[in-house]
């Protein structure tokens, strides 16, 4: 039988009416229009696409974008001004800087530089440590789109065994920290791990998050086991014609969805729900800095 397909963009289509309603709320009964800052330096051109479809979706839920392209060759002390600038700007309750930034900078240096009140990437020590401990605050934008999507699909997690293949600061760690919360068993895996397959095959719950394209191979997945395909891997397609590429995730999907449960595909799949879990982290951000409750189903 072939997996269910998760539908990411359609979830995170219905999620982001959620939060124009969310938006609409504050504004008429608090006068808060919730606004998001977005940096870019330097033109890599995937985060450019990225970055536009940030600025576009903030705009519909009735948010006010703000963004920032620097050159390349700009300055960490240019970019530390700017993030202290947006840091002491009533109009902004989020900043995102777009990761990786240029060499020249160092990005411990502007993670420390953001305001936790407005940090709705959850990247700075604060904010990690709040998800550690269950308190309220912005959550990491792709672990709590993951989150989201394995609740529509499964309900409960409790004693599930979730095997996450990754472990930086941006998805992995993050997503154990989550599923751990909602009473699954974790295993995380990364490049020194061995038997990497057998691993796999024990998982209820696998989350990729490697950037290798189709390393997750469709016999290491248990059968029936649902699969979140994190990896978004751009990759040359000459059948589409002459320096044509495509994106492919990180697990083998042809493979895989004969043999999954549910699996979600790329594109459409988790990228769409990070997206939309910026935009709910700006609502949480928003309301926390005013001193209000964030609304429980736009979080963790
Ligand atoms: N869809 C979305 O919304 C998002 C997609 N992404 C995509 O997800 C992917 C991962 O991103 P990110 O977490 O930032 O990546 P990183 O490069 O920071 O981390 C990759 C992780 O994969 C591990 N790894 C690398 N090679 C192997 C291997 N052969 N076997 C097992 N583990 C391995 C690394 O292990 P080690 O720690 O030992 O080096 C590391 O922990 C990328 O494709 C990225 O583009 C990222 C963010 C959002
Ligand atoms: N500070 C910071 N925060 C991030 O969250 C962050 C970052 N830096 N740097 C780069 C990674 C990557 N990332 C993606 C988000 C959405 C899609 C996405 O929407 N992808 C579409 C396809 C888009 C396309 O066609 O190119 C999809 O999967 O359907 C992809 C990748 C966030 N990241």
């Amino acid at each position: 039988m072939t997996a269910r397909i998760i539908d990411g963009k359609s979830y995170a289509e219905n999620l982001r009416t959620r939060i124009a309603g969310h938006v609409a709320r504050l504004k008429a009964e608090h006068g808060i229009t919730p606004g998001l800052a977005v940096v870019i330096v330097g033109h890599d051109p995937a985060s450019e696409i990225y970055v536009s479809s940030k600025a576009k979706q903030t705009a519909e839920v009735g948010m006010v974008s703000f963004k920032y392209e620097l050159p390349e060759d700009t300055s960490e002390a240019e970019l530390l001004e700017l993030v202290r600038r947006l840091n002491n700007d009533d109009q902004v309750h989020g900043i995102l800087v777009q990761m990786p930034v240029p060499k020249q900078i160092d990005p411990v240096k502007v993670i420390e530089a953001i305001a936790p009140s407005k940090d709705v990437d959850c990247f700075t020590p604060a904010n990690v440590g709040k998800v550690q401990i269950g308190l309220p605050g912005p959550v990491s934008c792709t672990p709590l789109g993951c989150l989201m999507l394995l609740r529509d699909q499964l309900g409960s997690l409790a004693g599930l065994h979730a095997v996450i293949v990754g472990r930086s600061n941006l998805v992995g760690k993050p997503m154990m920290q989550l599923l751990l919360r909602e009473n699954c068993t974790i295993t995380v895996a990364h490049s020194k791990t061995r038997d990497l397959a057998d691993v796999v095959r024990r998982a209820d719950i696998v989350v990729a998050a490697v950037g290798r394209p189709e390393m997750i191979k469709g016999d290491w997945i248990k059968p029936g086991a649902t699969v979140l395909d994190v990896g978004v891997n751009r990759i040359p397609a000459p059948e589409r014609g002459e320096g044509k590429t495509r994106l492919v995730g990180d697990v083998a999907f042809a493979e895989a969805k004969e043999i999954a449960g549910a699996i979600s595909p790329v594109p459409g799949g988790v990228g769409p729900m990070t997206i939309a879990c910026l935009l709910a982290n700006t609502i949480t951000t928003a309301s926390l800095i005013n001193g209000l409750v964030p609304p429980s189903d736009l979080t963790a």
